[in-house]
């Protein structure tokens, strides 16, 4: 496979082969738009910011290179036979919008009921990044984080809840600053049984 191809990990989309520009296309990319936008790309101050901002987008979409079954594969079983819900909630996070490439902003909340295993609890956070550093919508983001852990941890449930301000709504067009959108889905006992959800919901409000 040439180097510039990469398949995009752990996405239904993945059978398409994403051919990646060079460093140099994506930084003169970027100095059409500062250009588009009115400014003078030659000034001293703009000089590196198309190198800076390409270093800025490595960090904000290595999720496209990061693997969810990589990070979920470690599990442990010396939990003394607990088997009860674990939840991790206010998982902080960001993820771009794929209709305007700016911000959304929030938490997430994960649990799951295992079977004979847990996972480490920082990995729930990890795998949240993992989707999280992509251009998302937040109904996929949600989607893809519980597929993650059901393919991975083969849990009896599990629950996951977004909440997120996104910066299109807030900044521009519509302007609704501090509107918040909640996603959520639910899997195995947490979709059967409703006193399962209503569990996952009762530890949510508890207050620290
Ligand atoms: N369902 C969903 N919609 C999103 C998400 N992020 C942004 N959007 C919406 O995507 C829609 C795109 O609508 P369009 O009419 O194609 O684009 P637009 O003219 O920029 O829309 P406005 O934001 O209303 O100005 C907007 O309504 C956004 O609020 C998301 O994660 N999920
Ligand atoms: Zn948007």
């Amino acid at each position: 496979m040439d180097a510039t191809v990469k398949p995009i990990k752990n996405d239904i989309r993945e059978a398409k082969p994403v051919v990646r520009p060079t460093r140099e296309e994506a930084e003169q990319a970027v100095r059409t738009l500062l250009a588009w936008a009115g400014e003078d790309v030659t000034r001293e101050g703009l000089l590196e910011t198309p190198k800076r901002v390409a270093k800025a987008y490595e960090e904000f979409f290595e999720g496209y290179n990061l693997d969810a079954k990589e990070v979920l594969n470690k599990t442990f079983r010396d939990v003394g036979g607990y088997d009860d819900m674990v939840l991790v909630k206010d998982i902080p996070f960001f993820s771009h919008c794929e209709h305007h490439m700016v911000p959304f902003v929030g938490k997430a909340h994960i649990a799951y009921l295992p079977t004979d295993s847990v996972v480490g609890l920082s990995k729930l956070g990890r795998v949240t990044d993992v989707f999280a550093k992509r251009f998302q919508t937040q109904e996929n983001l949600t989607q893809q984080i519980i597929d993650a852990i059901n393919d991975n941890l083969n849990p009896r449930g599990a629950a996951v809840m977004l909440e997120a301000e996104h910066m299109c709504m807030s900044l521009r067009g519509v302007k609704k600053h501090g509107a918040t959108t909640l996603t959520q889905r639910f899997t195995g006992v947490f979709a059967e049984e409703p006193k399962e959800q209503d569990r996952f919901f009762h530890l949510l409000a508890l207050q620290k």
